[in-house]
């Protein structure tokens, strides 16, 4: 991970900009799941990955991250191919990858706090760790970003004592912990109640803009990744049939997604 930050290449990618190229996912042979994905995602702004149940959604988040074994095909970010990574130099690609997850993942046992400085567990050195002995500049950081998702006041709380909203506030504030250069989201609000689902998703949208960084969200709600996505790639059956600005998605589009049509018609 080697170009710096801002910069535009001669093709109009951003050195953020994430480059999939014929990306496949067999979990059991000749069964394609991701069945040739290309795409490539700007490196700043929100997109917001659409498509049925069993699509393959998770499944092209967790190739990025490497949680899941491309079967071929590159994922190209920051000057590397992250397919190809191994060992060490993909212990370091991950550290710059924020993960957020639809069961938000916290160690239920270990306060807030705690959660959000096990975002910094690839930055410090093990035995710090082990003591749980973070730099203070750690902690201030901590301190600075459950200010900004609104948990201030429950720092020292046990994360199994806080609701589904808050625990998720706590999934994306250590996610960007990491100081991460790319966040993926799994359906961080299908957990979630309507109102607290936008609010996650402005926290969402809003912290990564301010670090401009990109962000992609798998998410079933079209009327989320459309108010808070710039770009919208709709997927079905292993491919990708829509990649385009929310406002250019029609119900034509929709249907090619999702298939059928009775379900768009709105009721009396
Ligand atoms: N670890 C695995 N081993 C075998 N098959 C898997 C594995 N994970 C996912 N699959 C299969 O791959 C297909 C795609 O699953 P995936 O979870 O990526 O879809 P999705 O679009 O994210 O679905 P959802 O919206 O329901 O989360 C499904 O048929 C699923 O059963």
């Amino acid at each position: 991970m080697n170009a710096a930050p801002g910069l535009v290449t001669e093709s109009g990618q951003d050195a953020r900009s994430l480059v999939i190229r014929d990306l496949v996912k067999e979990y059991r042979r000749n069964k394609p799941v991701l069945r040739g994905i290309n795409l490539t995602i700007a490196g700043h702004g929100l997109t917001a990955v659409i498509g049925p149940s069993g699509t393959g959604k998770s499944t092209l988040l967790r190739c990025i991250n490497r949680l899941v074994e491309p079967t071929s095909g590159e994922i190209k970010f920051m000057g590397q191919d992250l397919a190809r990574l191994r060992g060490r130099q993909l212990r370091e690609a991950r550290r710059r990858i924020g993960m957020v997850f639809q069961e938000y993942n916290l160690v239920e046992r270990l306060t807030v706090m705690e959660n959000l400085l096990s975002g910094r567990l690839g930055y410090v050195p093990v035995w710090r760790a082990w003591l749980r002995k973070f730099p203070q500049a750690d902690i201030d950081r901590a301190f600075g970003l459950l200010d900004a998702v609104g948990l201030e006041r429950v720092a020292l709380r046990r994360a199994d004592a806080l609701s589904g909203g808050q625990r998720q506030r706590v999934g994306i504030a250590r996610a960007i912990m990491q100081e991460p250069d790319l966040i993926l989201a799994d359906e961080p609000t299908s957990s979630l109640d309507p109102k607290t689902s936008v609010e996650i998703m402005e926290i969402l949208s809003r912290l990564a803009g301010e670090r401009d960084i990109p962000v992609i969200v798998n998410i079933h709600n079209v009327g989320l990744a459309k108010r808070f996505a710039q770009r919208v790639v709709g997927m079905t059956g292993g491919h990708v049939v829509y990649d385009g600005p929310p406002d250019g998605l029609t119900d034509a589009d929709l249907k090619a997604i999702y298939g059928g049509e009775n379900w768009l018609d709105e009721r009396p």
